[in-house]
């Protein structure tokens, strides 16, 4: 069995840059489906499970794409007719799988993929995604596992509003308008930075799309896009994460290439707590402290504190003085992690929504199982400040959705090694291997 081991104590000096954000590129290596001429090449893709996997949906659906990982680069030609379907094997392992859903909607006609089902942070239905769908035309069957959407001619343009700020509905619903037959409104839309980089993206394609980033998204469909060239925007969720480990740690980092217009409720959450958060050019400083106070989370929609977040800034309050509160609002189970920071003597409880954390514990190591990809980092975090050893498994989580996680804390002055403990020696395993081989293709 693979593990992380942390040993608590030492304090992280440096610089880190972040990768490309996992959640924008998912939906534009999708987005490339829509293509009917020309080859999309996508710059500065993060080298993860999540990547791999949906190379092989599109590859299973007959587009030729090549992952050059060394130069973070992924091209699609998806100009050969195409299958319609993707089957379960690629939507259990990551859910943005449903995202082909639109671009292929919009230009066949037909798309049958595996129902999704829920996951270890919630339920997670795509009912909004269908029924912007339907608005735009399209007959919706789902039975023996699978939805298939399915339309005669082309997809029409409709007003359509979302019951919820939905991430995945936004931009499978802007995808398959943008090739619609005339305009469609997009209501109460998602406003993370991922959907304004589908939107440029689909705009470089030919796409007609305003108003992305708000919450009125108008799109003029058009008849053809073609592949271009696209360079993704930094993945706010690792710097963040990045920015917790240099607070928690009472270290002094500057994490390269991250966003502060996308960090703006995490940074003040940080400020709130007594972290120094300095913009610089090339990126963001973040000098901790040994003097953390309790506050209190929200999670919300963007430009709201974003549930990726939560697992983390948890570890951090576990070090802050004084009571903090952090209530969970987007997935109704997203609190798997609690149980495993109490097995290192964390100090708190879960009450309905919210968790109350009493600061400041006195973190232990000990053998920790990462629940979902955001809580594997959190134990690490945990770990950087715990009395002893810590062991984190399940590593599969992590590998979705972080690079070398081990290699740039180990850089930043962090004791932590992965070994793969079914070897006969503990051998230190080298990270940037282990995206493709949770993908397991
Ligand atoms: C690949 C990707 O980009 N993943 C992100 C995306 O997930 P994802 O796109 O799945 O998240 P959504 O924004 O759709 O989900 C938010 C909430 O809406 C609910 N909902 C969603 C769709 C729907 O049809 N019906 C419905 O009820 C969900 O159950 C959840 O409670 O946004 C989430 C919220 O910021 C992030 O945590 C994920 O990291
Ligand atoms: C929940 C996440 O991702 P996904 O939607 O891909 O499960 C995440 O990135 O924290």
């Amino acid at each position: 069995m693979e593990k992380i081991i942390v040993r608590g104590g030492q304090k992280l000096n440096g610089t880190v840059r972040v990768e490309g954000a996992k959640n924008a590129v998912l939906p534009v290596i999708a987005a490339s489906l829509i293509a009917s001429e020309g080859k999309s090449v996508i710059k500065e893709v993060p080298v993860l499970a999540d990547v791999y996997t949906i190379n092989e949906v599109l590859r299973n659906m007959n587009a030729d794409v090549d992952f050059d990982a060394e130069n973070n680069t992924v091209y699609v030609d998806a100009s050969k007719r195409l299958e319609t379907e993707a089957p379960f094997e690629y939507v259990r392992k990551m859910r943005a799988s449903v995202l082909v859903l639109g671009p292929l909607l919009a230009r066949y006609g037909h798309a049958k993929v595996a129902m999704p089902g829920g996951c270890a942070i919630g339920s997670r239905p795509i009912d909004l995604h269908l029924k912007g769908f339907e608005a735009m035309g399209a007959d919706i069957h789902v039975g023996n596992g699978f939805v298939e959407a399915k339309v005669d001619g082309r997809l029409q343009g409709a007003k359509i509003y979302l019951d919820m700020p939905s991430v995945g509905a936004t931009e499978n619903i802007m995808m398959a308008a943008a090739l619609a037959e005339g305009k469609t409104i997009l209501e109460n839309c998602a406003k993370e930075p991922e959907i304004v980089d589908l939107a440029n993206y689909l705009n470089k394609m030919g796409a007609r799309i305003v108003g992305a980033g708000t919450e009125t998204i108008r799109i003029h469909g058009v008849e053809k896009l073609c592949g271009v060239e696209h360079s993704i925007i930094p993945d706010r969720i690792e710097a963040g994460t990045f920015m917790v480990a240099a607070a928690i740690t009472g270290g002094n980092v500057l994490i390269e290439n991250a966003v502060s217009e996308h960090l703006r409720s995490v940074i003040s959450k940080l400020e709130e707590m007594n972290v120094k958060v300095i913009e610089e050019e090339e990126g963001i400083r973040v000098i901790g402290s040994d003097d953390l106070k309790a506050t209190d989370i929200k999670t919300l929609p963007h430009p709201g504190f974003p549930t990726d977040m939560q697992s983390q800034m948890m570890a951090l309050m576990l070090r802050a003085k004084g009571t903090s509160v952090i209530t969970e609002t987007v997935f109704e189970n997203r609190f798997m992690h609690v149980e495993e920071f109490r097995r290192m003597n964390a100090n708190m409880k879960i009450e309905g929504r919210s968790v109350i954390i009493e600061g400041l514990s006195d973190l232990q190591g000990a053998e920790v199982a990462a629940t979902d990809l955001r809580a594997a980092a959190a134990l690490i975090l945990a770990g950087l400040v715990g009395d002893g050893h810590t062991r984190v498994t399940e590593l599969k989580h992590l590998d979705r959705g972080y690079v070398d996680i081990v290699g740039k804390l180990a850089a930043l002055g962090a004791d932590i090694n992965r070994i793969d403990e079914s070897k006969e020696s503990v051998q230190p395993v080298l990270d940037i291997s282990n995206a493709r081989i949770a993908a397991e293709f």
